[in-house]
């Protein structure tokens, strides 16, 4: 069979790909193919149609990322992803944490001054992270770091709202699973750098305008560069070139190719790769984890709506299962959709993949039996609407963003990252210090696309992997060869 052929394959059309492009294309190397499984440009930055207004039209919610995290400050450096919302004049309202109320399974309950405690333990956890790494000292989980720090929440199911609102809500994993050090670098270089602003945006075009926007820089209209509703079954590598296999039976053959897929998708064996990938890459690959984060949206008629719209954040503490439909968030609000009646409820993790196998009535009857507990004295309506994603089911996602377990290195981290012959991988799972963000998938969409453009133009740089790992991360390691780019210690946005 006859293949395509191109000077260098970007697999999928994400952030990460679509930047990777942007790079090829801006050192010149225009002789690519861009491959996607979907029929759309965003990858995990998506939307769908929900619900209606009084007009009978839809509205747009965003059933991946949807907030602008850390800003950046006046003289200080900007979060690109800032810059881009600005440059394609997303619509996007600051979300205010402290326009909060708390619920118990009896009603309304106020127990934020449990905040304040989380926030002094947090303090001395950051501290003793700053102290794991510029020792090289073994990393624990941020359970050790927490208790360590005194806060115990155990059967205090108030607290246990807190600590997740605090923390799962951000990682999509709980404490006892996630890194002290690395969580505390990947908060402090997103929100200490840039600023501590997370501002929403409900565009109704679509949060992945701005990725399209990037996208038509460099492509013209219809350009046959971008493949898109082409899934890529097999990826063959060697030192001397990649060849793509795909679902139709169609092939390209490239001299390079950027590997995009999120670390779901690579860990579920969605792709296959020949030859197998090395033993060190297939640990990288095993060891990180990619964290599920489910928003259930319902519409209420406009006129029945019942929670109080001044509160931007419902947080719920339920008295036996830590997780269950903890964190409410009002979009009938001013700044956001006023008026739509739209609420949307999240669970992250154990209860994501709960909700996921069960049929949407399943989880609609769990969810209004929430509310009927925290407005005990309110006749609650039936929605108008109701959705939610499946993100772990997708098999072009398989979840929705990567964390870092705890006591797992930087160098395994960049057996995660490195090339394997002219196969090199990039995405928000490869970025050590923004994990998670889109400003990960921004930054190593565009590093990746550089170096691979210098390989293209005869300068061959391939990334350090790691074949025996050691169990700590030694301070003079933490470098641009380890994919460490930005000190975790600035204070910009403080
Ligand atoms: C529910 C959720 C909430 C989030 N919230 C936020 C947030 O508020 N703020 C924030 O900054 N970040 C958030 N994120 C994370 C952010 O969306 C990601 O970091 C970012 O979009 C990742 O971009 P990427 O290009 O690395 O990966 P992707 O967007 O996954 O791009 C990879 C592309 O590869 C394609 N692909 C996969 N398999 C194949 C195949 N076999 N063949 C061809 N193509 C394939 C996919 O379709 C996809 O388009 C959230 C993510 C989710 C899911």
């Amino acid at each position: 069979q006859t293949c395509r052929e191109t000077k260098v394959a970007v697999l999928g059309a994400g952030l990460t790909g679509i930047e990777a492009a942007k790079s090829l294309s801006n050192a010149g190397v225009t002789d690519f193919l861009i491959v996607e499984y979907n029929s759309d440009i965003g990858g995990r930055v998506a939307h769908t149609t929900f619900g209606q207004d009084a007009n009978g039209n839809p509205y747009t919610v965003e059933l991946g990322a949807n907030w602008v995290q850390g800003l950046g400050t006046p003289g200080g450096p900007q979060n690109p992803i800032w810059v881009l919302a600005q440059r394609y004049n997303l619509s996007n309202t600051y979300s205010n944490y402290t326009s909060i109320e708390t619920f118990s399974s009896t009603g309304a309950n106020d127990f934020t001054s449990l905040l304040n405690d989380f926030d002094d333990a947090y303090a001395y956890v950051e501290q003793d992270a700053g102290y794991i790494l510029t020792e090289g000292l073994q990393d624990r989980s941020f359970r050790s770091g927490l208790s360590l720090a005194g806060w115990k929440p155990q059967r205090d199911m108030a607290a246990q709202a807190v600590e997740w609102w605090e923390f799962d809500w951000e990682y999509a994993y709980c404490p006892e699973e996630s890194s002290q050090e690395f969580a505390i670098v990947n908060y402090n270089t997103t929100f200490y750098q840039f600023s501590e602003e997370n501002n929403y945006v409900w565009d109704q075009r679509g949060f992945n305008t701005f990725i399209k926007g990037e996208a038509y820089t460099y492509l013209k209209p219809n350009d046959t560069r971008l493949l898109l509703n082409t899934v890529v079954t097999n990826i063959t590598y060697s030192d001397n070139g990649v060849r793509i296999d795909n679902a139709d039976g169609s092939c390209i053959t490239a001299e390079y190719a950027i590997c995009t897929f999120s670390l779901g998708v690579l860990q579920n064996d969605d792709v296959t790769f020949s030859p197998a990938l090395p033993a060190w890459k297939q640990q990288g690959i095993a060891t990180f984890s990619m964290g599920t984060y489910t928003k259930i949206f319902l519409q209420f008629p406009s006129d029945q709506v019942f929670w109080d719209t001044s509160y931007q954040f419902l947080l719920y503490a339920d008295p036996y299962t830590r997780g269950y439909y903890p964190v409410w968030q009002s979009l009938d609000a001013e700044g956001f959709l006023p008026g739509s009646g739209i609420l949307f409820v999240t669970v992250v993790d154990n209860e994501s993949y709960r909700v996921e196998a069960q049929t949407d009535d399943e989880t609609l009857a769990e969810v209004l039996a929430v509310l009927r507990l925290m407005y005990p004295n309110t006749t609650i309506p039936e929605p108008t609407a109701f959705f939610y994603p499946r993100w772990s089911l997708e098999p072009w996602a398989r979840g929705s963003y990567s964390n870092w377990p705890p006591g797992t290195t930087l160098e395994m981290h960049q057996n995660l990252r490195a090339n394997v012959g002219r196969l090199w991988f990039a995405g928000e799972h490869t970025s050590a210090e923004y994990f998670g963000f889109l400003q990960a998938a921004y930054t190593e969409g565009q590093a990746a696309g550089d170096v691979v453009a210098a390989c293209v133009n005869r300068v061959y740089a391939p990334e350090a992997y790691y074949e025996n790992l050691r169990g700590s991360t030694t301070p003079t390691e933490y470098n641009a060869t380890n994919g460490w780019i930005v000190s975790s210690f600035l204070t910009y946005g403080f």
